[in-house]
């Protein structure tokens, strides 16, 4: 009986306050109602005790998405969301995840910063009225906000919307694809639809684990990485641009370009790999440095095939003989192959150094640039002088150690019989890692592991055998060129002797 009366009672009040609200809603003067609306939140806040922030997903003139709202959000799904009640599930580009929870429209989820209790709710608003705009937007205006106690205000204020801020950068740049950005020719670089830079994602399972090669020198590769990652104060102190420079050296297949996605892989960085015959000009390189983001790495394949780089050196000496020798040409600068030059990329040495460390360089920062080369030998000394590129590492022909790895890898076995005669041959012999790789992928016939380390070996002893011959059909060249060399030597001196007899015979 009370129930019933309770319930009846409840009804009619609720009932009053609908009809009190269309009554204020219809009637009730727009203009007065901001000032109602100011007073009621100033008399709530002298009982009301909480704070409240809010975060909206766009901001700014032109519809800007709010770097703050994407990273709280980040934060948030990673953290707290996973305990809301309501999850909404999207598909987010660029993440490794196939999809991202979050937490769903007005849920709340609390988080607690330093022994403070704090509540996330996210929400939305439906704008009253629509208007016509040349952008194609969400009507939704979504928002997160942020309550706390008035007490906390100034460490919340102060450091939890940092601490945030930060973790939600930071969950971000985890959960990221990386990238692999390489560049387009620069006629593509105006107009319609232009880029610098063309990327796909960079999916590439080569890591420090699959890199076969000595592990101190594996061990000691990841360091100066470590270091560098870690390094900013460090490199901030020392007043250096934070920035890296590595040259890979070493014969074809020893796991340069293996080594550079396990780089990458590792740090969790872009590539930019670098088509230097692309850039026409010095000026192109530098806007394609800009273009670079920070936390990448920038890599120019065999340096010493892309570019002329020793041959303008020897050029410019070559020009500087013809002038010493004609007084003329160097009055005169242009030159014969002037259209040639034209065609071909005129990005310079100095360009070049300028691109590495020059004064762009440094913006940005948190660089990694890697050259790579067959030929050491073969490169300017001021390209590779240790401050530009700082660490040269000697990728090299398989060695004991190496192959052990490609046995984890290819086979999953840690020994084997057959092993010790495999370290010796490796001794004799020089195999490039990619050539033992190849000798242990599967093939049609050749199935287990045992036949494959059978067939590494004949592999082995055929390599060997070919370098002995290599030697020999060497030796027995320069052998004859030593007796061509003597005979002229001899003809020569026969000559001499024979003109000496004549000269003197004349005098007699
Ligand atoms: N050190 C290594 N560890 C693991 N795999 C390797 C290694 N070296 C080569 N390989 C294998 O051989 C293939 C070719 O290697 P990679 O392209 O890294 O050689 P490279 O040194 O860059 O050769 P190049 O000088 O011709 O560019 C790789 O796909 C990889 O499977
Ligand atoms: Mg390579």
């Amino acid at each position: 009986m009370v129930m019933s009366a309770i319930w009846s009672q409840l009804g009619s009040i609720m009932a009053s306050v609908m009809f009190a609200y269309a009554m204020y809603e219809q009637f009730f003067p727009p203009h007065l109602r901001i000032y109602l609306r100011k007073y009621t939140r100033k008399v709530s806040a002298l009982i009301y005790p909480y704070i409240q922030i809010t975060f909206l997903e766009f901001s700014g003139e032109r519809l800007k998405r709010n770097e703050a709202y994407t990273a709280i959000k980040t934060y948030l799904s990673a953290t707290s969301s996973q305990r809301a009640r309501r999850l909404k599930a999207e598909v987010v580009k660029d993440s490794q995840s196939p999809i991202v929870l979050s937490m769903d429209d007005n849920e709340e989820v609390t988080d607690e910063f330093h022994g403070v209790k704090l509540w996330w709710s996210a929400s939305y608003t439906l704008p009253k009225s629509q208007s016509i705009s040349w952008f194609p937007t969400s009507d939704e205006k979504r928002f997160l906000t942020l309550t706390f106690h008035k007490r906390h205000r100034d460490l919340i204020t102060g450091s939890y919307i940092q601490h945030v801020l930060e973790q939600g950068k930071a969950i971000a740049v985890q959960n990221r694809t990386l990238k692999l950005y390489t560049n387009n020719p620069s006629n593509d670089w105006y107009g319609y639809k232009r880029t610098k830079w063309s990327h796909v994602n960079f999916e590439h399972p080569s890591t420090f684990g699959t890199l076969a090669m000595d592990p101190k020198k594996k061990e000691e590769i990841i360091e100066d990485l470590d270091n560098f990652k870690n390094g900013k104060e460090y490199y901030d102190k020392i007043g250096k641009a934070w920035k890296r420079g590595y040259l890979l050296y070493g014969p074809p297949g020893t796991g340069k370009s293996s080594m550079i996605t396990a780089m990458a892989n590792y740090m969790n960085y872009d590539v930019y790999d670098l088509e230097l015959t692309a850039v026409k000009e010095n000026t192109e390189l530098r806007k394609l440095l800009i273009e670079t983001s920070s936390k990448s790495i920038i890599v120019i394949e065999d340096i010493d095939c892309s570019l002329d780089l020793t041959g303008q050196r020897k050029k410019k000496e070559k020009d500087k003989d013809e002038d010493d020798g004609d007084g003329e040409k160097s009055k005169n600068p242009i030159k014969k192959s002037e259209e040639e030059e034209k065609k071909a990329s005129k990005v310079t040495l100095s360009g070049l150094l300028n691109f590495i460390d020059g004064i762009w360089s440094a913006c940005g920062g948190e660089r990694i640039i890697i050259f790579t080369t067959n030929y050491l030998e073969k490169l300017d000394p001021a390209l590779i002088r240790r401050g530009r590129m700082d660490k040269h590492i000697e990728m090299s022909y398989c060695c004991y150690e190496a192959f052990k790895v490609l046995a984890k890898n290819y086979l999953d076995v840690e020994y084997h019989d057959l092993f010790p005669i495999i370290e010796e041959r490796l001794g004799e012999t020089n195999m490039a890692p990619a050539d033992v790789a190849e000798n242990l992928m599967p093939k049609s016939k050749v199935k287990d592991p045992e036949s494959r380390l059978k067939s590494l070996v004949e592999s082995l002893e055929e390599a060997k055998k070919k370098a002995e011959e290599e030697a020999k059909k060497q030796a027995k060249e320069s052998e004859e060129e030593e007796l061509a060399k003597d005979e002229e030597v001899k003809v020569k001196a026969n000559e001499k002797s024979a003109e000496g007899v004549k000269e003197n015979g004349t005098i007699h």
